[in-house]
Formats: C-alpha cells, structure tokens, sequence
C-alpha cells in the first residue's frame, strides 16, 4: 500500500497472507480474505502453477511470531474458469483456497462478510485497501500490515477514457486514483473493506490490478475484482468441493 499508515494490530481479522515456498523458506506474494473456515478468496494472478502455496491467518508483523496466528496449507485451489492471465482486462481475477483444515476463529481470526449480490458502491464512497505489499513503486515491502483510506470511484468515472478507459469492466470495482494512496505488488488478492450503512465491514474488492506506469498514478485508480459480481461463483465452488 503506497502512502497509507500501519493498521492497528488485527483489526482487519479477515486478512490473510498468501506465501509461496521458495526453497527451504516462504514468501508472501499475495493477500487474501477469509471468507468461511475452511475457505479463502484471492485474485487469481496470484496463483502460478507448480508452486506449493500456504495462508497465514491472525497474522500483523510477517517477521515475528505471533500468539493466534496459524499457518495452513492449501489443500485445492480454484481460480475462475474464466480467468485469463493474458487479458487482465477480461476479469474474472478471483480464486478460491481451500484449506487442509479449518481456521481457529478468535479475536485475530475471523471471517469476512461477501456483499449482496449486485450491491455497488456510490461514488467517492470510503473504503479502506490493506495489505503487505509494497510502499512504493518497486520501493520495500513492510512487515506490518498496512492500511489506507481509498474512496470508491463509480464505473461511469473509472471507464473515461483519460482514467482506465476500456480497461474497467462492470465486475470490477475501482478506488484511488488521486496519484497519492494506492495498492502496489504485494497487495493483490487482498480486500478492499468497506462499511455498509448497518456498519458491518464488508469485502467489496479483492486488488487485481494497477498502472503499469506506477502504483500511485493519478487517474489510474487501484482495480479491484468486484465482489457482488461473484456471489453465485462463490457460492458453487464452496458447495461443490
Ligand atoms: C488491464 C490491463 C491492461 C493491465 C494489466 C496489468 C496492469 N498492471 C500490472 O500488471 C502492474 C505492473 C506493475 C509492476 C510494478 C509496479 C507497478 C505496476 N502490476 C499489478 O497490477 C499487480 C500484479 C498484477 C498482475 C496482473 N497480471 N497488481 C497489484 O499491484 C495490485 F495490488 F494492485 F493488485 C495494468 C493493466
């Protein structure tokens, strides 16, 4: 996250990091969400096949131990029939983890809340993006999860043509923009929260995609995939496997 602040210590309990094994150690690469015990929603440029994946749930500082976090392997992942990892643009950037074994819930561990199917976001609306992916364009990546605040930016704002043009598509949500705040490589796959007006925090975006000019670059707001526009897809795998 370009310009955002460190979240206060499991209060986004739904967050996940996704982490790769890369000889005798592993590496994050993507977030995640929660979304049912035994069950995790990414993006599915963050899966690459042949590689042995792993969630880290409960999780604030990746470079310390910490008491409630717990690390489980994937036991199957299904990425979007549709997903084509050569036209982004296309969508359908969504993947579903399931788990060997079922999370812990507790106060670090919990689940997040899928939208109503269908249910958009107004624009300028306040969401927050989190996640431990870089702080800059090709700058470190932190420990500590980060958070920002990224308001939503509607379809009829984020498909003009000086913004993502025909790049944006009605199943992906946009947020940013302002050049300043932004998700950044690390983040994928990661939530976009948002609190709907009962205030209950919901996952409406799962980060897929930045300019390629630069993760904060004005008018090209962060892309996320657009969670209510799954909730059928969702609903299938989960029954099915
Ligand atoms: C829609 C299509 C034209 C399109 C495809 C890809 C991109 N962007 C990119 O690929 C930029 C490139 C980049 C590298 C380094 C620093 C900044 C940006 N990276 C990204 O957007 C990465 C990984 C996406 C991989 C998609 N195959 N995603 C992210 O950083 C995140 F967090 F926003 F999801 C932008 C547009």
């Amino acid at each position: 996250v370009v310009n955002g602040e460190e979240a206060r210590p499991h209060s986004w309990p739904w967050q996940i990091s996704l982490q790769y094994q890369s000889g005798s150690s592993w590496r994050h690469t993507c977030g995640g969400s929660i979304i049912a015990e035994n069950w995790v929603m990414t993006a599915a440029h963050c899966i690459s096949s042949g590689r042995n994946y792993r969630v880290h749930v409960g999780k604030h500082d990746l470079s310390t131990y910490e008491d409630g976090s717990m690390t489980i392997s994937a036991q199957k992942i299904i990425e979007h029939e549709k997903w084509n990892s050569i036209f982004v643009a296309l969508g359908n950037d969504i993947a579903l983890i399931k788990l060997s074994q079922p999370v812990t819930l507790s106060d670090t561990v919990h689940l997040g809340c899928i939208p109503p199917a269908g249910s958009g976001l107004p624009n300028n609306y306040p969401c927050y993006i989190t996640g431990w992916g870089r702080l800059s364009t090709g700058g470190s990546l932190p420990d500590r999860l980060q958070q920002a605040l990224m308001p939503a930016v509607d379809y009829a704002t984020c498909s003009r043509s000086d913004w993502w043009g025909s790049s944006v598509k009605e199943s992906m949500v946009c947020a940013g923009g302002d050049g300043v705040v932004a998700g950044c490589n690390g983040d994928s796959g990661g939530p976009l929260n948002c609190k709907n007006t009962d205030g209950i925090w919901e996952v409406h975006g799962i980060a897929s995609f930045v300019s390629g000019l630069g993760c904060n670059t004005v008018r090209k707001p962060t892309v996320f995939t657009r969670v209510s526009s799954f909730n059928d897809w969702i609903d299938k795998v989960m029954m099915n496997n």
